[in-house]
């Protein structure tokens, strides 16, 4: 299963993060968010890190040249759409990058979103479901209701986020089998500070539930 780790703005805390085992750094590239970092700032990250690790970039409403600019600036193998794009909007920006992975984010508040989300699956290679909030775009810690999402099975890989930390780790997993989790707030002392406790005790639980399992 694919960990994603998101929100990073350190390089120290990017390169312990991967080392810890996540296969993804997620980075914030919505202006407005408290964890917001330049292409600059991502770059001096992504050196750090070994080959293998996916580095997504997080947008929201931003244009399809404003994208590829960040992508090209910064080294990041994924983008992640975060805002109201639509289904030709995600095949612009699949077009424009082939090389790199285009992940939607819905936010989801009732079944019938599933429906939406199916619309996206021959535009994007990987769907990605976070929580709704009236006023928030993400980062909120708001849980997803995972029962609810006994119901979902895209024809694409998808990550579960939305409120994940170490408590509720397992028990979200004994519910639902994405493809990938995805996490930001719950592993973190304050926005874009990680806190390299919480995400140790994230894989230490994450490793005692595959052994579980078998
Ligand atoms: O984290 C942010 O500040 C943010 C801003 C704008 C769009 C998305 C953002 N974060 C994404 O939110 C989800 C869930 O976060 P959390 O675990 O509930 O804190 C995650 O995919 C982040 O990439």
């Amino acid at each position: 299963m694919r960990v994603k780790i998101c929100g990073i703005t350190q390089p120290e805390q990017g390169k312990a993060i991967a080392t810890e085992g996540a296969t993804a750094l997620g980075f914030i590239c919505v202006p407005s968010s408290p964890r917001y970092v330049s292409a600059a700032q991502i770059r001096a990250v992504v050196t750090q890190l070994p080959e293998n690790i996916d580095n997504i970039g997080v947008f929201a409403n931003s244009t399809v040249d404003e994208i590829a600019q960040t992508v090209a600036d910064s080294g990041l193998t994924g983008v992640q759409l975060h805002g109201d794009e639509s289904t030709d909007f995600c095949y612009q920006v699949r077009q424009s990058l082939p090389k790199v992975e285009i992940i939607k984010a819905l936010r989801i508040r009732s079944l019938e979103d599933f429906e939406l989300a199916a619309t996206y699956t021959t535009s994007v290679n990987t769907l990605l479901l976070d929580a709704y909030h009236p006023q928030q775009l993400g980062g909120t810690g708001k849980t997803l209701d995972w029962n609810m999402l006994q119901q979902f099975s895209p024809s694409c890989p998808w990550f579960l986020a939305g409120g994940l930390t170490p408590d509720n780790i397992v028990e979200a997993l004994n519910q639902v089998q994405p493809s990938g989790i995805d996490l930001s707030s719950g592993v973190e002392r304050a926005p874009g500070d990680k806190d390299l406790d919480k995400v140790a005790q994230l894989f230490a639980r994450l490793r005692a539930k595959t052994q579980l399992d078998g």
